[in-house]
């Protein structure tokens, strides 16, 4: 079940994965799954109740973080405080992907798509994909979470391998848009722009996501957008503008600003995506 080995089947790999973690945290089925990308990690508290909290590494498919202790695990929440299980089948759980391969790492796409497949196989409906990200349009002050409405992948590379081909209309769905702006009537829309990575944008090429008709730019949540739709999973997407993009300040961030605004925005951005989850 190695997914560096080309003739493994990523999905008999998937598979193996939500077993292993169905076995670790006694959670049979999972119902909606998150990847909590930079300024999003305070979420998984506000969603419930932790039932399992795994090392990603010990789970088949999955690495161990290049940075330690970020993200290094991935939890099983009970989900509290939503409708009490009125809409039946008694609790709902959420699957929290701390753990994001980035395509930056060059572990092969298999890896990028893994969490999200894995998702999948253990039951998820619906994936909730958010990042960090820099943004475009300057009254997006670092701190403002925004809804991804479509994205233009310029990674040049696909998740999917052979003759995979998947309609990508409405990939992030408007219903769960629409969902959301119940919970947050004010919350903005925007493209989000894949670059490969690891560097940062030249203000040139900020210029250019924008004349494509971008609005964020970041180094995630496309191959994986992609892939969950592939696996039948309806995706919503939600960035935090941890920063403006390069060249859009005619003054420098400073980093400490961006670090400030992140955690700033924690508590509000996780009682949000908290809120949508339970809705
Ligand atoms: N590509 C890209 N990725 C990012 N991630 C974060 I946080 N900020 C940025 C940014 O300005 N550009």
């Amino acid at each position: 079940l190695d997914l560096d080995d080309p003739t493994t089947d990523p999905f008999a790999v998937a598979r193996a994965a939500a077993a292993q973690l169905a076995e670790a945290t006694g959670v049979a089925r999972h119902d909606v799954a998150l990847v909590l990308g930079s300024g999003w990690g305070g979420a998984a508290d506000l969603l419930g109740e932790t039932v399992a909290e795994v090392p990603a590494a010990q789970i088949v498919g999955f690495t161990a973080p290049a940075v330690q202790g970020h993200g290094a695990t991935i939890r099983s929440i009970r989900i509290t405080g939503g409708d009490g299980g009125a809409s039946g089948g008694g609790d709902t759980h959420a699957l929290v992907l701390g753990s994001r391969t980035h395509f930056y790492e060059n572990r092969g796409v298999r890896r990028v798509a893994h969490g999200v497949r894995t998702a999948a196989a253990a039951g998820a409906r619906t994936v909730v994909l958010t990042n960090g990200c820099g943004g475009l349009v300057p009254e997006w002050a670092p701190g403002t979470p925004v809804l991804i409405s479509d994205h233009l992948n310029l990674t040049a590379a696909s998740p999917l391998e052979g003759a995979t081909f998947v309609d990508l209309t409405d990939l992030y769905s408007s219903r769960l848009r629409t969902l959301a702006r119940t919970i947050d009537p004010d919350l903005p829309e925007g493209v989000y722009v894949q670059f490969r990575g690891p560097h940062y944008e030249t203000p040139a090429e900020v210029r250019m996501a924008g004349i494509l008709g971008g609005h964020l730019v970041g180094m995630s949540t496309t191959l994986e957008a992609i892939a969950a739709r592939h696996a039948g999973l309806e995706v919503l997407g939600i960035s935090l503008v941890t920063n403006q993009a390069a060249g859009i300040s005619p003054v420098p961030l400073s980093h400490a600003e961006v670090l400030e605004a992140g955690a700033a925005a924690g508590p509000r951005i996780s009682a949000l995506l908290a809120d949508i989850v339970r809705a």
